[in-house]
This record gives C-alpha cells, structure tokens and sequence, in this order.
C-alpha cells in the first residue's frame, strides 16, 4: 500500500495492510492522509520506526480486552528503546467472510491473525474448522480474494471484506461486544517533544527481589494520588526467576509523575521512563 506520499504526509509504520485494524488505529491518530508504511510482523514495525529515513512513527497492538497482552510486544519495545508518544482505545469488530457464494458448509479452513482467531474462539469452537494463523487479517482476505478458493474463510474487519469484494457470511463473531485493542504510538526518543497536556505514563523497572520490594513500590506511587491503571510482570531473561515490571499510571498533573519517580528511584533497578502521553479515549 506504500503510496508516493506527498511532501507533508506523515509515513506511519503498521503491522498490516489495507483494510486491518492497524491501518483504522493509525487514521484515528494521524489522520486520513498519512501514508502508511506496511509490515508482515511487529519486528519489522520496530525496525522500520527505528529508522528515521523509512518512517515518521509507528502503531503497535498492545493488549486486547478478549485475548489479553500481546507480551513479545513490550519485550519489543524494552529493546527497541522506542517511546510511547500516544495511544488509541478502537472498538473490534471480527467477521466471517468467504467468496461470494460460498456456504458455511463448505468452509475447511479459517485464516486470520493470531490475535483475532483469539477473539472469536467461542465462535470457532462451534466448528471444525482448521485453524490457520497468518500475518494479518486484511492480507488474509486479499489473498482469499485473490486464490478464489471455496473452502476458507477469513475474519477480518468490515472495511476488508468492502476493499477485497468478500461476502460477511458471519458479521460480529467477537465473544464478547466490549471488543477494544489498545495501539500504542512509538517514535524514536531523539524526535519526542514534550506533550501538553500528558496525563498518562509507563515506566520499566526490576526491584531487587527482596521480600515487600514490589510493594514498597506501588505503595510510592499510591501516594501521590496516581491511578496505577496496568502492572505487568515479566521474568528476567536469563535470570533464576527474577522478574521485571511494566506499569501504566494515570495522572492530572506530571508533577505527580516527577514525585513519584523521585521517590521510587532508590527502590528500583534499571528505571526506564518509556513515554509521557495523553491517555487515549475508547473509539
Ligand atoms: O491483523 C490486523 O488487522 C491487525 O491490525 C492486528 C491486530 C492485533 O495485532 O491485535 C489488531 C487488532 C485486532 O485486535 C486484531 C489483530
């Protein structure tokens, strides 16, 4: 989908292609006319945000309210060294779509994104259907569209089914109706500006393991009044069970985070400030 942008539209690098959820998550942010620049897997989101020449930013799932975190995502951006400039809430429709005309019956196979398949299992179950994890839904529906095979079945979003002429044989197969992925907004630390109005942020650190160390920790940040909206635990790699922590925390005033980083400095190791955003809204 890498258009020839005009001059003073933004290249914005996403896992997918036309018509997936990234692709929906970054025009929220950006806007209609940014270019997106496609990726087959998050790896290659990271490389192509890390380098300056390819791209102004790039937009990764995180976590889903039915599937959970997406946990290779924050070893990728711990590593990537990235920050978090902004994040989206979007509300995930997943539909079943095939070849016009194809019944359920014929149905043998149902290709989608891992993330996705996991959305829709309840679904799933109530089929046989082999199930075919691949990069991302849109691309999914476009080769469906392309091989003009009889016997698979795609989920993919509205907006896919639409681009690559299919039939929603199933629409809103998600388990549950309260379906949000949250998209996090990453650019490289050199071209961060600070942001006004941030009220949101997330932190790294390990503690030394020792017995209460974690909550000497929260018990800091509950201090100053901060909402600790997500704490995620993460063994050390190579450690004898030693676990590192990713925490998002919501504020009204960053002099809030600025006490609260003074203060939880000598009880932690390795503490990484990974963005200061605005908390993003449920669309
Ligand atoms: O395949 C896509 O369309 C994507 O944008 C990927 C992705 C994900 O990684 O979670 C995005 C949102 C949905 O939760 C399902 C799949």
């Amino acid at each position: 989908m890498n258009k020839k942008n005009k001059p003073n539209e933004l290249n914005i690098a996403i896992q997918g292609y036309e018509g997936s959820f990234h692709q929906e998550a970054a025009q929220t942010f950006f806007g209609k006319n940014m270019n997106a620049v496609c990726c087959d897997t998050f790896r290659d989101v990271i490389k192509v945000v890390l380098n300056k020449k390819e791209s102004d930013a790039g937009v990764m799932a995180i976590e889903n309210t039915i599937a959970g975190s997406i946990l290779p995502n924050y070893n990728l951006l711990h590593k990537s060294g990235l920050k978090i400039v902004g994040e989206v809430y979007m509300l995930i429709r997943q539909n079943l779509m095939v070849n016009i005309g194809v019944p359920l019956e014929d149905i043998k196979e149902v290709h989608s994104h891992s993330m996705a398949l996991q959305q829709c299992f309840k679904y799933l179950d109530e089929h046989r259907w082999k199930l075919v994890e691949t990069e991302d839904t849109a691309l999914s529906a476009k080769k469906l569209a392309k091989s003009k095979n009889p016997h698979v079945g795609v989920i993919a979003s509205r907006l896919a089914a639409e681009i690559y002429d299919l039939e929603m044989i199933a629409p809103n197969i998600h388990t549950m109706k309260n379906n949000y992925t949250r998209f996090l907004i990453l650019n490289r630390e050199e071209d961060v500006v600070e942001i006004e109005g941030a009220n949101k942020a997330s932190i790294y650190f390990h503690t030394d393991n020792s017995k209460g160390s974690l909550a000497k920790v929260l018990n800091k940040i509950n201090e100053v009044d901060i909402n600790l909206s997500k704490l995620q635990s993460f063994p050390i790699p190579g450690s004898d069970w030693k676990y590192s922590f990713h925490v998002d925390m919501e504020f009204s005033d960053i002099k809030q985070l600025h006490h609260a980083l003074e203060m939880i400095t000598p009880l932690t190791e390795e503490l990484r400030v990974n963005g200061i955003y605005k908390k993003g809204k449920n669309m």
